[in-house]
C-alpha cells in the first residue's frame, strides 16, 4: 500500500488535496507532526488535524516526531487520529503509551531513525501493531533514501512474518521496489505523489508498479 505524506501537499487546498487524493485511489494518508526539537523543523498538531477530521474518511496515521508524544497523546487520539507512531528514540520505554493508544482504539506504532537498530524495538514488537522504517532523517520531505536501512526490514521481516512494517523517506518507484523487496508493506511518500503536474493517480500508479516489481 501506498500512503501519500502530506507534508508536500497544498495547506491552503487541504480539503480538495484529499479529494484529489481519493480520486487518485488512495486509502490512508500520512500525517507529520514535527515538535521543532525532536526534528529540527515544525509542522503541525492535533487542533489542525481535528479541523481535517470531518473533511474525509481517511485513515489518519499520524506519526508524531515529537521529543514528548505522551503530553498530548490525548489530543491527537480525540482529534479523530486512527494509527498513531511515535520515536523509539524520544521514549525508549514505550509500553505505557503503546498502551495507552491501544486502549484508545487506536493502532500502535514505533518508528525508528536510520542509525538505530531493530535491537531498539525487538522487546516490544509483541505491543506493536506496526513498525515505521524512516529512510530519512525525519524532519523535512525530499530527502535521499538511506539503502542501509533495508537490512533492518529484512531483520524485521523475518522476526515477525505478519507485522506490517512502513518505510519512509526517498520512496520513489525504484527505492518501492527494493523496500517491498525486502519485506516493507506500506510505502509511505511525499515527494513522489505531491509533483509538479499534480497527477497523483499516474504517481501513485508508478508507486504501485515500483512496489509491484519488488514482489516478482
Ligand atoms: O516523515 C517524513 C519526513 O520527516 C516523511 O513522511 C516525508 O514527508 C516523506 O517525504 P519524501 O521523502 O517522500 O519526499
Amino acid at each position: 500500500m501506498v500512503t501519500p505524506s502530506l507534508l508536500n501537499c497544498d495547506f491552503a487546498r487541504i480539503a480538495d488535496e484529499l479529494e484529489a487524493l481519493k480520486q487518485a485511489g488512495t486509502i490512508a494518508v500520512h500525517l507529520d507532526v514535527m515538535d521543532g526539537h525532536f526534528v529540527p523543523n515544525l509542522s503541525y498538531g492535533a487542533p489542525v488535524i481535528k479541523d481535517w477530521r470531518p473533511r474525509t474518511d481517511f485513515p489518519f496515521d499520524t506519526h508524531l516526531m515529537m521529543s514528548d508524544p505522551g503530553r498530548y497523546l490525548d489530543d491527537f487520539i480525540r482529534a479523530g487520529c486512527d494509527v498513531i507512531i511515535f520515536h523509539i528514540e524520544a521514549v525508549p520505554e514505550p509500553v505505557p503509551l503503546l498502551r495507552r493508544i491501544r486502549a484508545a482504539g487506536c493502532h500502535a506504532a514505533l518508528a525508528l531513525n536510520p542509525p538505530t537498530p531493530v535491537s531498539a524495538i525487538e522487546p516490544f514488537l509483541d505491543e506493536l501493531d506496526a513498525v515505521l522504517v524512516m529512510s530519512v532523517m525525519p524532519g523535512f520531505g525530499g530527502q535521499a533514501f538511506e539503502p542501509s536501512v533495508l537490512e533492518k526490514v529484512r531483520t524485521l521481516r523475518a522476526a515477525r512474518p505478519e507485522l506490517p512494517i512502513s518505510i519512509d523517506g526517498g520512496i520513489n518507484p525504484t527505492t518501492a521496489a527494493e523496500a517491498v523487496a525486502a519485506g516493507a508493506t506500506q510505502l509511505v511518500a511525499g515527494s513522489a505523489v505531491f509533483r509538479n503536474d499534480g497527477n497523483y493517480a499516474a504517481a501513485l500508479a508508478e508507486l504501485v508498479q515500483g512496489a509491484r516489481r519488488g514482489i516478482e
